[in-house]
């Protein structure tokens, strides 16, 4: 077994023109919470599709617990994935969503209570998802990626239309489930939004990772995540 739960390796991406990843290395460590943070078309979203299987890569790798998505045993048990919130049909209601899940993932049943327990979305769970807030869906797509009980997430800008009590509970949901060995990487442009809730941080700018790292150590050269950003990737246009 590799030590590392997720790696990524060269992996390069373009489209046409556009370099949308450019030789990205990192590794995610187990029972941690990696921020992998950068503005609107750094490349993030082309990262994760590519580790998901999603999308083709143009060179590299991306490893889970050693193998390619697509040769993982369980990949339900394994990996739990948040990418984006449009895939829930708005007439089906949140519980039926997780019986649809389950039976394709070959969950019991008996875990749709407990995700929408561990969710916190009980409350609404007979109302049709098509009435729901961004929180709500939030919530709901998290709910259906923790069906498998895996061992990792990857979460794709989860405070994304979030208001400030969803963002706190979004960071108090991620660090439980890190300090109970689980592994976390999360997406987001949001850089005040998420430092509280990430150990590990890994900065992308224009396809490229400026800086990665624990983020005590970032921190210890600048006063936030964002001005270690703006320092890391003026860096990268000073080098
Ligand atoms: N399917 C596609 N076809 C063409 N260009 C694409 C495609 N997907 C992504 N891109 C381009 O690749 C670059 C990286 O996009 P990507 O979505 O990976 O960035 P991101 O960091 O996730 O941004 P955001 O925070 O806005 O989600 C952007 O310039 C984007 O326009």
């Amino acid at each position: 077994m590799t030590a590392l739960p997720i790696e990524v390796m060269g992996l390069s991406r373009g489209f046409g023109p556009v370099q949308a990843v450019d030789d990205v290395s990192f590794g995610v460590r187990r029972g941690r919470v990696t921020g992998f943070l950068g503005p609107n078309g750094a490349g993030k979203s082309t990262t994760l599709r590519i580790l998901l299987g999603l999308m083709r890569s143009d060179s590299g790798s991306t490893l889970i617990n050693g193998r390619a998505y697509r040769d993982l045993e369980q990949p339900s048990r394994t990996l739990g994935a948040v990418l984006d919130l449009s895939s829930a049909h708005p007439g089906m209601t949140a519980r039926g969503h997780l019986r649809t899940y389950a039976a394709l993932g070959a969950v019991p049943a008996s875990r749709i209570d407990e995700v929408l327990d561990e969710v916190g979305a009980q409350e609404y769970a007979d109302r049709r998802i098509g009435t729901f807030s961004t929180g709500m869906r939030q919530r709901l797509a998290l709910a259906t990626a923790l069906l498998g009980e895996p061992e990792m997430l990857v979460l794709d800008e989860p405070t994304n239309g979030l208001d400030p009590a969803g963002i706190a509970w979004l960071r108090s949901f991620v660090r439980t489930y890190a300090e109970r060995g689980g592994t976390v990487l999360l997406s987001s442009h949001a850089l005040g939004e998420v430092q509280r809730a990430i150990d590990d941080v890994v900065l992308i700018d224009r396809g490229r990772v400026a800086r990665s790292g624990p983020l005590g150590d970032l921190l210890a050269t600048a006063d936030s995540l964002e001005s270690a950003f703006l320092q890391a990737t003026r860096a990268g246009v000073a080098a």
